[in-house]
């Protein structure tokens, strides 16, 4: 744990270095203890460049033991990405703090934050200002639904430009643009690219990416980061998750 911006710095340099970075999503209802030990070691022998925990639902009553097991897995960063101002642990080492920017919903845009911020402060979490843009992906994903949010609708990328902008003169650090998880269609390659030239803040992007070409395209895109979560929840396969990672670093000699 720590206050500082240790972690972000991390992030950067590894963005700086590879090309851009990979994150696993992990999402504490979909693995079992073996599963999440196995696919935490794959991830970090693998060079992926952290791990986000999180889900818009959480069944599991045991949120902190699960983060303790992925820290005593890996030494790469561990970081919260809640849903929920409950899913807050001690044992993570930064949080993203998401204001839902692209929703008119005052919960999701201070009110959680407000709920969590003295247990953020107790446990010393590096906190990681982001605005979270959630875009139209076909069928209603769990974020939308739960946020009760519209999303930016996907044919319009400069709708997301000029919140990315908002978010950079509010002084966020990242931008996250989300198809949300398992999202029939992830995010437009065009509005990574306007989001991108927009702004000078590192771009997460995520929400139903399934194929390296995918990854990669996004990150030919301009995304500083990449995130998958679903795809390994339904396909245990250490090759694949290798060559995902890989697509993320176009900077390395094994890069696809
Ligand atoms: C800053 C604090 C304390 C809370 C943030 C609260 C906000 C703004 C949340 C944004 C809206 C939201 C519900 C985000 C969920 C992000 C997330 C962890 C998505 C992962 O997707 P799943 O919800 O697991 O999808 P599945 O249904 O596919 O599992
Ligand atoms: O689970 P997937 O679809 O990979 O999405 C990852 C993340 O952006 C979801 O919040
Ligand atoms: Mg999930």
């Amino acid at each position: 744990m720590s206050a500082k911006n240790q972690v972000f710095e991390k992030l950067l340099a590894a963005k700086a270095r590879k090309g851009a970075g990979f994150l696993l999503l992990i999402d504490p209802d979909k693995y079992d203890a073996s599963g999440l030990e196995q696919v935490v070691k794959n991830a970090t022998a693998f060079g992926a460049d952290g791990f986000l925990i999180g889900g818009s639902l959480l069944f599991s009553n045991r949120f902190d033991a699960y983060v303790q097991q992925i820290k005593s897995a890996t030494d790469l960063p561990v970081i919260l990405f809640p849903g929920h101002s409950v899913q807050i642990s001690p044992s993570a080492d930064a949080i993203l703090f998401l204001s839902l920017l692209s929703g008119r919903n005052p919960e999701f845009l201070i009110g959680h934050h407000v709920t969590a911020a003295p247990s953020i402060k107790a446990f010393g979490l590096e906190s990681m200002p982001t605005a979270y843009l959630l875009v139209e992906s076909g069928r209603k994903t769990a974020v939308e639904f739960m946020s009760n949010t519209e999303p930016i609708p996907r044919h319009k990328p400069e709708l997301a430009a000029v919140h990315a902008l908002a978010a950079e003169y509010l002084g966020m650090k990242m931008i996250y643009l989300e198809a949300g998880s398992g999202a029939d269609e992830s995010v437009p390659e065009e509005m990574v690219e306007l989001v991108c030239q927009t702004v000078s803040l590192p771009v997460i992007v995520g929400g139903g990416i399934r194929s390296a070409q995918a990854v990669r395209s996004k990150v030919d895109a301009g995304a500083s980061f990449v995130v998958v979560g679903n795809a390994f929840e339904t396909r245990n396969d250490a090759n694949y998750l290798k060559t995902m990672i890989d697509a993320a670093h176009p900077n390395l000699p094994k890069a696809i």
